[in-house]
């Protein structure tokens, strides 16, 4: 996986550099969209620290190969496929998962869709196609984990990935925007809601992170302009988001919810004096 960092942003070292690697020993990990991009270093990472891992979205292709990293590591790993904008094949997935991993104790709600687009552009079906991912498709996982995780009575984390561009608003993103700032109020309120079961959940940010589907977003490349506004001075890569998704998962966030964290090389931050 790309880990390019500069010198003085290096790259984020792999998990197992960082965390000990029994870290997430017992935990099931079910992580959507966990065949690609940052959901793929996500899933590798956990079964590195000593998690079982499922992985899920609409396309097999994606997820088999990494089902094998996955087993690679020595645990257990399931694929399965999943509309996440479909809640009964949501409760297929969750069934699924719970039968071939055991209790799901922490779900990443990583599955995402994106297009950039001027809002007078944007029919009501591509509104819909990137809302219904991001905020039906975090809203049905977390309902459908949240319902067994409070019926198995052990608690667990749920972790949604949002999206830098919902703090401020932000052009041509009218409908990831709004969804993503959706999933970070729906993290609070579960986090509110669901503190009495045991059951956290939290919010990761990542800014502008180099991946095949951020690539698919914007038509072709990242343009180069970008990283005027990124105090980073590079681009983020997959591995970047890993050790918040890891703090979070695990026993070191016990006291930690409804909290939003950006991963974003500081590109919310001003850039001009005044
Ligand atoms: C520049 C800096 C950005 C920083 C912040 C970035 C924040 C977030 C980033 C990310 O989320 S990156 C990850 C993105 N990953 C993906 O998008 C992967 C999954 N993507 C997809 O599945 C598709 O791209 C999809 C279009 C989002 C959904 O596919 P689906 O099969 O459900 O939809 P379609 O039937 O293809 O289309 C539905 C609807 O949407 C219209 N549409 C699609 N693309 C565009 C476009 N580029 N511009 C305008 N409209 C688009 C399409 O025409 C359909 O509408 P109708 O024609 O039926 O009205
Ligand atoms: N890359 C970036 O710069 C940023 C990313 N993010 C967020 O981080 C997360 C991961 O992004 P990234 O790795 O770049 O994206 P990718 O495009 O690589 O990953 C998105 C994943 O979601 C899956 N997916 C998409 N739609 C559905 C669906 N309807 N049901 C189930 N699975 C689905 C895709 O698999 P399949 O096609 O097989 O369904 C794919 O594996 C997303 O939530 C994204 O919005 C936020 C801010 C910036």
């Amino acid at each position: 996986m790309a880990r390019e960092g500069t010198e003085h942003w290096p790259a984020t070292p792999p998990a197992t550099a960082l965390f000990a690697d029994d870290l997430l020993d017992g935990e099931v990990a079910l992580i959507t969209g966990g065949g690609t991009g940052i959901g793929e270093e996500i899933a590798v990472a956990y079964a590195e620290l000593g998690a079982d891992v499922a992985i899920a979205s609409r396309n097999m292709d994606h997820l088999e190969p990494v089902a094998e990293r996955i087993e690679a590591t020595g645990q257990s790993a399931c694929a399965t496929t999943v509309d996440v904008r479909e809640m009964d094949r949501v409760e297929e997935m969750v069934e699924t998962v719970t039968d071939e991993l055991g209790d799901i104790t922490v779900l990443v709600n990583n599955a995402g869709a994106n297009f950039v687009t001027p809002t007078e552009s944007l029919s009501a079906n591509g509104w819909r196609s990137v809302v219904g991912t991001i905020l039906d498709g975090t809203a049905y996982c977390s309902m459908a984990v949240g319902e067994r995780m409070i019926e198995h009575g052990e608690g667990g984390s749920i972790i949604s990935m949002g999206a830098t561009n919902s703090v401020n608003g932000a052009p041509y993103h009218a409908h990831s925007g709004a969804g993503k700032a959706g999933v970070h109020n729906l993290m609070q309120t579960l986090g509110a809601e669901w503190a009495k079961f045991g059951i956290r959940a939290n919010t990761i940010a990542p800014g502008i992170i180099e991946t095949e589907g951020i690539a698919g977003a914007v038509g072709g490349e990242l343009p180069e302009m970008l990283l005027e506004e990124i105090h980073a001075d590079r681009f983020g890569q997959p591995a970047d988001c890993v050790p918040l998704a890891v703090f979070l998962a695990s026993p070191a966030a016990n006291y930690v919810t409804g909290a939003y964290y950006s991963a974003d090389g500081g590109h919310l931050l001003p850039n001009v004096p005044f």
